[in-house]
């Protein structure tokens, strides 16, 4: 299915932190362009795993991940130049300030000044942090922490992002905003990996799934193809969700 156009591309994945041990065994998904895919699981079931060998911080024991057709060793420059990552907890420098954090990152992915200045202005306002522009990270609370990370990967306009479980911290507003503001990538062509595990949220948003379970994808397509897996049509994620992983274990 639409291998041609995957922005991302997973085949075949085996990885994990020890050779003995592997925790994802054999996933195969891909993102196509301009899509939303939500990856669901228990805690435990290998999200954070599988995207930390998307980003390249973990190697695959066997399997192929390619990132706009390019696997990392062919061409880390294209690869890694079309990836930005939100991660499940905020990572900031405390002597930085929230645009400084902005600048940097828009600075590493080449962005320019004119771009930089009207996406910064426009995600503060969006993520209502005009008034924290110049305060330090560590005067920020944690939700507006997390808002950084965001701003920081919105800043930047590569094809994937891959956001690890970003809704926790972020106040009912923040959620509303980060959710239009991904549907808004999305229409402009960018494609969004997503983890959650708030499912009624994602549920309308996501224009496919991966179910994980113990590293394996046990499930994946749109909610009409989960439900057809689960063999509950019509029911809400959250239900199939239960429905797939339940007695599996
Ligand atoms: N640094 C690590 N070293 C060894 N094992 C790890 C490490 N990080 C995670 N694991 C193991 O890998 C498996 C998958 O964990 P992972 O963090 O990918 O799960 P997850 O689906 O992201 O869960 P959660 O919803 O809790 O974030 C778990 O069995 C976990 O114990």
């Amino acid at each position: 299915m639409m291998s041609d156009t995957a922005v991302l591309d997973i085949q075949g994945l085996i990885g994990g932190y020890s050779l003995n041990r592997p925790v994802l065994h054999d996933i195969s998904f891909q993102v196509g362009s301009g899509e939303m895919v939500g990856l669901i699981g228990l805690n435990g079931a290998g999200k954070s795993t599988t995207m930390k060998h998307i980003l390249g911080l973990m190697h695959p024991q066997k399997g192929d991940i390619r990132v706009k057709g390019k696997k990392r060793e062919e061409d880390a420059g294209t690869y890694h130049g079309a990836l930005a990552f939100v991660p499940e907890s905020p990572l900031l420098y405390d002597e930085m300030t929230v645009r400084e954090h902005l600048e940097f990152t828009a600075r590493a992915y080449g962005v320019d000044r004119q771009d930089y200045e009207e996406r910064a202005d426009r995600l503060s306002r969006i993520f209502r942090m005009q008034d924290k522009m110049d305060s330090l990270s560590t005067h920020l609370s944690k939700g507006m922490r997390q808002k950084v990370m965001i701003m920081c990967a919105f800043v930047a306009r590569p094809s994937l992002y891959i956001i690890d479980e970003p809704f926790l911290g972020l106040d009912p507003l923040g959620i509303r905003s980060l959710l239009d503001f991904m549907v808004e990538l999305k229409e402009g062509g960018s494609s969004i990996l997503l983890s959650s595990h708030i499912l009624s949220t994602i549920e309308n948003y996501c224009d496919r799934f991966i179910v994980l379970h113990q590293g394996r994808v046990i499930a994946q397509g749109t909610l009409e193809d989960i439900a057809a897996q689960a063999g509950r049509p019509g029911l809400p994620l959250e239900e199939l969700f239960y429905t797939l992983v339940q007695g599996r274990d």
